[in-house]
């Protein structure tokens, strides 16, 4: 791969010749693929799919392989495909179930739907992206892997430290940088790449970060992580955020392959050895750079104006209750959500510790589960992609063929009983949406 000179002449001088050399052979390797399975959908059966050889130890649902975008498990939210590196992040990160979670840049989505695997729909997951048709595609995947608690925006770093502050247990932070781990993936991403960009990227990274911190409760995570080698966005970051703030670095796990930080690279504290640097010519994927910080212990002091004072959101009142009640009895759905909320006349399932959301643009305040309209009610595409078969009664198993038939939009012909209870209705609602969201792709 014909890298620039700049690059080349910079990594020379940083790692010395003989290794600078074993770092651009690196881009020389074939890159490896991955994917996760979803843990939240209840068919675990990816015998299809999945090579159980081609297991990735360093990542609770990751394998090596390559996923078909149009394939069943891909558009059944079965699998997120995802390269072995960047699975690592959500890994070092790994929240638990009601934890309160933020994913700042988070489109398209690779991450958020990794930290929601864990969470089990416990908690909240906020997931802000600040680019308006990449929250989008954040939106649809986020459907897809059919996440119950996640709570999508669309805002500044600045407006969300406003709304959120010191809320999160854990922060992370997948920058937005200058890419050099991604040249062997996508070798456009050196064409915008210059000796200067990495510090302007730096600068932009420490601005975000400014924010983060603000909405970190004390004793709470920041999860920092790049796909760039540069030290000015890697090391030079974690070692202003120790100086300029109240934070200690946390040891990650290193699995064969991944390499520690480098002290002579930021500030020389041996701290930043903990963090994690993946070099292709070491590990099995592509360029990565993560660190965990632990915020120090003060006092909270935050008190939130609720949720629910929202003037535009209001639990559903008691038609609306009933009509979707009856939608639930109608088709023997047997789901709880904790806490309904309505917006307009779209009824979502949301969590009422959230703060009030006035100030951000906000995409979705939960799970999408249908729509108020003239006296009944219209489930959601989400909704009916997220049951579970113990929540679902109604189920019809369709072939392959059958499903890419209906996920192209022909009508997907259903035995004369299922017609009598009403559950055609529902799947042809379904497929409407489905339509729909596939014309937005
Ligand atoms: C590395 S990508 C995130 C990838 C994502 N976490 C995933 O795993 O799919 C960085 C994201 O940061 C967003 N971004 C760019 N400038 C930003 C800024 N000033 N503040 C916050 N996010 C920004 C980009 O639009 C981009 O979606």
């Amino acid at each position: 791969m014909e890298l620039p000179v700049d690059f080349k002449q910079k990594y020379t001088e940083l790692l010395g010749p003989v290794e600078a050399q074993q770092f651009f052979d690196g881009f020389d390797l074939e890159p490896r693929h991955g994917f996760r399975v979803n843990p939240l959908k209840d068919n675990h059966d990816y015998s299809a799919i999945v090579d159980m050889r081609s297991v990735a130890e360093h990542c609770e649902f990751g394998y090596f392989g390559k996923v078909d975008g149009k394939s069943v498990a891909h558009q059944g939210g079965l699998v997120y495909s995802q390269e072995p590196s960047a699975m690592y992040v959500g890994e070092v990160a790994h929240p638990n179930p009601g934890e309160r979670v933020l994913d700042l840049c988070a489109a398209p989505g690779g991450k958020t739907t990794h930290l929601g695997s864990f969470m089990q729909n416990q908690g909240v997951l906020v997931a802000n992206e600040i680019n308006g048709k990449r929250a989008s595609i954040l939106a649809e995947n986020v459907e897809r892997f059919s996440l119950r608690n996640a709570v999508i925006t669309n805002t500044t770093p600045e407006k969300i430290a406003q709304t959120f502050p010191e809320y999160f247990d854990k922060v992370l932070v997948d920058a937005p940088c200058s890419g050099e781990g991604m040249f062997r993936k996508d070798p456009a991403a050196m064409d915008y790449w210059s000796l200067d960009y990495p510090k302007q990227c730096a600068d932009r990274q420490r601005e975000i970060l400014t924010e983060a911190v603000k909405v970190i409760k004390p004793g709470g995570q920041l999860i920092y992580s790049t796909c760039t080698f540069a030290p000015e966005e890697d090391e030079e970051i974690i070692s202003w955020l120790i100086e300029n703030f109240d934070f200690s670095i946390e040891p990650i796990k290193k699995y064969p392959g991944m390499d520690d930080g480098r002290p002579e690279w930021g500030n020389g504290d041996d701290g930043l050895k903990d963090c994690v640097r993946l070099f292709p010519y070491h590990f099995n994927g592509e360029g990565h750079f993560i660190a965990k910080l632990v915020k120090g212990k003060s006092e909270i002091n935050n008190k939130l104006k609720p949720f629910w004072k929202n003037k535009h959101l209001t639990r559903p009142n008691k038609d609306e209750l009933m009509l979707y009640k009856q939608f639930l009895n109608d088709n023997e759905i047997d789901v709880k959500f904790d806490d309904l909320v309505v917006y307009k006349n779209l009824l979502f399932a949301s969590n009422d510790k959230l703060p009030d959301l006035s100030k951000v643009k906000v995409v979705r305040v939960g799970m999408p589960l249908g729509e108020f309209k003239k006296g009944r009610f219209e489930p959601s595409f989400a909704l009916g992609l997220a049951l579970t078969a113990a929540e679902n009664h109604h189920q019809l198993t369709i072939s392959h063929d059958q499903w890419a038939a209906y996920v192209h939009g022909d009508v997907l012909q259903l035995m004369n009983n299922m017609k009598r209870v009403g559950i055609s209705w529902f799947v042809t609602t379904c497929q409407l949406d489905l339509e729909n969201s596939l014309a937005r792709q």
